[in-house]
């Protein structure tokens, strides 16, 4: 559905985005996730024919280029503010963009909007204009929708109520890149993470594969952590350590045992380590910067 393919974005001498490759299958909800200023929002900006970059980005196997945006046609997109002209009702904004008003009224719908739909958008709070760009991102039945942070200024239930919106239209057949700081709110809807750091892409995986990625390490506690940290160390077998548990590779799970056991150590506990999402990318991000460092 959507290839980019090794794009690069320099504005005056800076070098933001660097080599940069990804796809967007269809169907496939892409969540984009880096710190403050990875490159996230120049990313869509550039699929969406924003700005000036070399490389390649196509839709539907046709190219976008800055000059050229019909490969967009059946693309929404909702970057940063959206586009809303106060003075006009939210109804009256839609009707702007919209090419059926049928699919309109179901958006507005499946938004829950009707009670302020016809009001002036300037008294509009955040999370109703936010939902009014969401809105005007989902008309026209797209095949690709770019959100950059959509939950931003949402309630709970607003945010669910999108959440839901976004998995039905992906089983649909509609393909999402969203980018959001609330990654426990991607990590339900996402399928495929892409993670960008100063410019770069350092993981693009299928969502299971990447929980999996991590899931090797196991903590280990016995009767004399003292000596086992020795033994493990002795045998390049000790990962790492937190201030109760040693940190082991699963590899080595069983050697591990008969060594303890040889030394008459006792095992107290022996378990995967579980780790939360937030920590994986945290992770993920460090593990790459040591990488650079080396
Ligand atoms: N118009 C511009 N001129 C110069 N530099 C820019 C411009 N727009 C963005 N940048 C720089 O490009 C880098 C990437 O910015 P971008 O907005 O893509 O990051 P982001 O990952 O979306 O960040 P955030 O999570 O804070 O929104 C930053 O270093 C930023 O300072």
């Amino acid at each position: 559905m959507v290839k980019v393919n090794n794009i690069n974005v320099f504005m005056g001498k800076k070098h933001i985005i660097k080599n940069v490759s990804f796809q967007v299958k269809p169907g496939e909800i892409v969540g984009i996730i880096g710190p403050n200023g990875a490159g996230k929002t120049t990313i869509m900006k550039t699929i969406l024919g924003l700005l000036k970059f070399t490389g390649k980005v196509s839709v539907a196997d046709r190219n976008v280029t800055e000059d050229n945006h019909r490969a967009l046609s059946k693309v929404g997109a909702l970057i940063e503010n959206p586009a809303i002209y106060p003075f006009l009702t939210g109804l009256q904004n839609l009707e702007l963009y919209t090419e059926d008003k049928n699919s309109m009224k179901t958006v507005v719908k499946q938004l829950k909007m009707q009670n302020y739909i016809k009001s002036r958008a300037k008294n509009y709070s955040l999370g109703m204009k936010q939902k009014l760009g969401i809105a005007m991102a989902l008309l026209n039945n797209p095949n690709f929708v770019i959100l950059d942070e959509p939950m931003n200024g949402l309630d709970i239930e607003s945010t669910i109520l999108v959440r839901k919106l976004i998995k039905h239209y992906a089983e649909q057949g509609t393909s999402f890149l969203i980018s959001s700081h609330i990654l426990s709110e991607l990590q339900k809807i996402m399928t495929r993470i892409v993670i960008i750091n100063e410019g770069n892409l350092i993981i693009n995986k299928n969502i299971d594969d990447f929980k999996n990625i991590n899931h090797s390490r196991y903590k280990l506690l016995t009767n004399n952590q003292k000596e086992s940290q020795k033994l493990l160390q002795e045998k390049g077998m000790l990962e790492s350590q937190s201030n109760k548990y040693l940190l082991v590779n699963e590899k080595n799970i069983f050697s591990i045992q008969n060594l303890l056991y040889k030394n008459k150590i006792q095992l107290l506990e022996l378990a995967p380590q579980q780790i939360d999402f937030e920590q994986l990318v945290v992770r993920s991000l460090n593990k790459k910067a040591e990488e650079d460092e080396i």
